[in-house]
């Protein structure tokens, strides 16, 4: 057993906490900025169904770009990898995570992973249903199934303020569906309102370390037995949280930590070590990549202390 209690892991994280004034709050959707930037929680969920946590993991964290695996999971068991990959690639990018260059440079333009913004555009837009309203529907029970949480819901005022402001991410829709990588019929303000609903989804570091533990577990959830998602597309996720799961920092990641995790500009990170257990953590300073700069820290700390590396 790794980690055998709760103040281990309260040293690891007041040693990571120092790092987090080298860092900054996400303020580009504004109502992130609100954040502590001193906040650092960390949550970790075995099979057996034993937690451990340290910090305030009562605190909520809107999943941002964790919600990408999440879809993606959803999606490729909707409509099988034939499909989802014709519309998107599986190779890192090494440019930020919403960056625009490569759809232009690459052709044909089709986004190269489903974790970059433009590829997680394109693989909620297949997300299934008829309404918005519907589609968030499916997308939000699938997470309240891999919490075991029914009260899971998302935050409107993170969802309205980048709205709001994702010029951005509008653009790229726009260019993906000129290059008919998004369906010609597709509605990009209903688009947009479905993803910034999908990445305001909320929840605290405990539940976030219960679906790294069913990503952790092949996709079977440990305690009911059931498996919530095929082993083969838990498999796919878990390569794309080695390869793109850290942004353009994901190779220097998978050498000092070696666990397959994602992360968002909210300072969340979810890990799933294999075969052994889920973790959940929340800490809003990010560095320039857009990492919780304390979470990698403490990160480095579990799998050099616990050999937690799969390499
Ligand atoms: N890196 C992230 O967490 C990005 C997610 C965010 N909602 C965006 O699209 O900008």
């Amino acid at each position: 057993m790794p980690c055998q209690s709760s103040d281990e892991l309260k040293a690891l994280v007041e040693e990571a906490r120092n790092c987090t004034k080298n860092g900054k709050v996400a303020d580009y959707i504004p109502a992130l900025g609100k954040a502590r930037e001193d906040d650092l929680s960390i949550a970790i969920h075995y099979p057996d169904g034993r937690c451990l946590s340290a910090g305030d993991i009562e605190k909520k964290i809107t999943l941002q770009s964790i919600s990408k695996v999440i879809s993606l999971a959803l999606v490729l068991m909707d409509k099988g990898q034939d499909d989802v990959f014709k519309h998107v690639g599986m190779e890192p990018t090494g440019d930020p995570f919403n960056s625009i260059v490569k759809l232009e440079t690459m052709a044909p333009t089709k986004p190269l992973n489903p974790l970059i913004n433009a590829g997680a555009l394109v693989v909620t837009h297949m997300i299934k249903g008829d309404t918005v309203k519907e589609r968030f529907q499916r997308l939000l029970v699938f997470v309240q199934e891999l919490t075991k949480d029914a009260t899971i819901r998302y935050c409107e005022e993170v969802a309205r303020s980048e709205f709001e402001t994702s010029y951005l991410n509008r653009a790229l829709c726009y260019f993906l569906k000129q290059h008919k990588m998004i369906a010609e019929n597709t509605d990009i303000e209903q688009l947009m309102e479905l993803y910034t609903m999908q990445c305001a989804i909320e929840m605290n570091c405990l539940n976030l370390a219960r679906i790294g533990l069913v990503f952790a577990m092949d996709g079977i959830d440990p305690q009911s037995g059931k498996q919530i998602i095929p082993a083969d597309i838990a498999r796919i996720c878990k390569t794309f949280m080695v390869t793109c799961g850290m942004y353009n920092a994901s190779g220097e990641f998978a050498i000092k930590i070696g666990i397959p995790a994602k992360s968002g500009v909210s300072g969340g990170i979810m890990g799933a070590v294999p075969g052994k257990f889920g973790i959940g953590i929340f800490g809003p300073a990010l560095d320039e990549k857009g990492n919780s700069i304390a979470g990698i820290k403490l990160l480095e700390l579990l799998s050099k202390n616990y050999k937690l590396s799969m390499f």
